[in-house]
């Protein structure tokens, strides 16, 4: 019983590295509160300065990729093994990247009995002339959804274009990923991964084109000005209201095989659900260390998620 008593008032320090505004989002006194009452204190890392000195940590967490953050990381982990870092910065890259991002999703081949999840077709531009109507064209048609290939949280790499044609490639900067747009009724839905925990949410979307609005549509639209063209052209407003979520076995089925196939533990998948299919779903992005804060309830989501970690034994 005394054994008992005594590992459960063991306390846990957990480092965690993030941009100021970051930081202001997820460190929330209530999440500093909750974590505290079960046992985890919330330490800030100072990234600039050897982790050494900052130590000891049962658990670090991070979303910062400085190469000085990168480099401290590095020596401390070596130094320091019981110290479990979450997550790993070369399985995080694989993340930074629109392409090695969805191969994770291919290898799964989730099939259940209500759904499959899929890809959407998507080909890679490193320049525009790499842009062969022939070859291109036959694996994909307009409108497309032009996303940067390199997506490391900078703001360029969430600067999304709507393609309608050939023409609106000229404005897109390359490497560039094209990615056919598929109607989703307006929805999208995110995955939230922590480890074992999981929640799905849904939020509003792009509205679907009608195949009779395309034929008006040319150019390209950056999504900076979509919401200029609502009502006129298709641009955001769908209502997510009613909308019915992914069956449940789906969403845990995803977010345990991309765990494991990511080799990572804090992750989102933003998830579309074919208009013209009702059982095929589509990922469509996944996003290292979410807006967690975003869900309802975070701080126990984060603190079970912390906690598990913590009484882990890997390390
Ligand atoms: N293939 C697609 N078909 C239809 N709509 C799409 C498609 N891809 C993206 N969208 C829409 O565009 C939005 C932004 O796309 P995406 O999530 O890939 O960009 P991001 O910059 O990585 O966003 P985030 O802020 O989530 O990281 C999606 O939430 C969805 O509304
Ligand atoms: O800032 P927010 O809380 O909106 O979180 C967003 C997060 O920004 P931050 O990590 O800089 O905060 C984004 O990260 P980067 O791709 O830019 O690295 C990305 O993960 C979005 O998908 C998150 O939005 P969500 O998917 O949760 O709606
Ligand atoms: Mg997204
Ligand atoms: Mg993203």
């Amino acid at each position: 019983m005394s054994l008992v008593v005594a590992s459960q008032s063991e306390r846990y320090r957990v480092g965690y590295a993030l941009e100021t505004k970051k930081v202001a989002t997820f460190i929330q006194q209530s999440l500093i509160d909750y974590a505290n009452n079960h046992g985890i204190d919330l330490i800030q890392i100072d990234p600039t300065k050897p982790l050494q000195q900052q130590g000891p940590f049962r658990c670090i967490i991070h979303k910062l990729y400085t190469q000085q953050w990168i480099d401290h990381l590095n020596q401390f982990s070596s130094q320091n093994p019981t110290t479990i870092v979450i997550d790993p910065m070369e399985r995080v890259n694989r993340l930074h990247n629109r392409v090695s991002m969805l191969e994770a999703v291919t290898k799964l081949q989730i099939s259940l009995q209500n759904g499959t999840v899929q890809v959407p077709k998507q080909v890679l531009l490193n320049e525009s002339k790499d842009f062969n109507e022939e070859e291109v064209g036959l694996s994909l048609k307009f409108p497309v959804i032009a996303k940067p290939l390199v997506a490391n949280g900078t703001a360029t790499c969430h600067e999304l274009f709507l393609v309608f044609d050939r023409e609106g490639l000229r404005e897109l900067s390359f490497p560039v990923v094209l990615q056919e747009f598929v109607n989703h009724g307006g929805v999208v839905f995110k995955i939230y991964v922590a480890g074992n925990q999981v929640d799905c949410v849904k939020r509003k979307s792009l509205t679907d084109i009608p195949e009779e609005k395309l034929k008006r549509l040319n150019g390209s639209v950056p999504f900076s000005q979509i919401s200029n063209l609502r009502d006129e052209e298709g641009g955001d407003g769908g209502g997510e209201d009613g909308i019915e979520m992914p069956p449940e076995s789906l969403v845990t089925e995803l977010a345990k095989g991309l765990r494991v196939e990511l080799g990572l533990n804090l992750f989102n998948v933003d998830v579309i659900r074919d208009a013209n299919d009702p059982t095929r779903y589509l990922v469509i992005d996944i996003n290292y260390f979410p807006g967690y804060a975003k869900l309802t309830s975070y701080e126990p989501f984060i603190t079970n998620f912390l906690l598990d970690i913590v009484h882990s034994k890997a390390a």
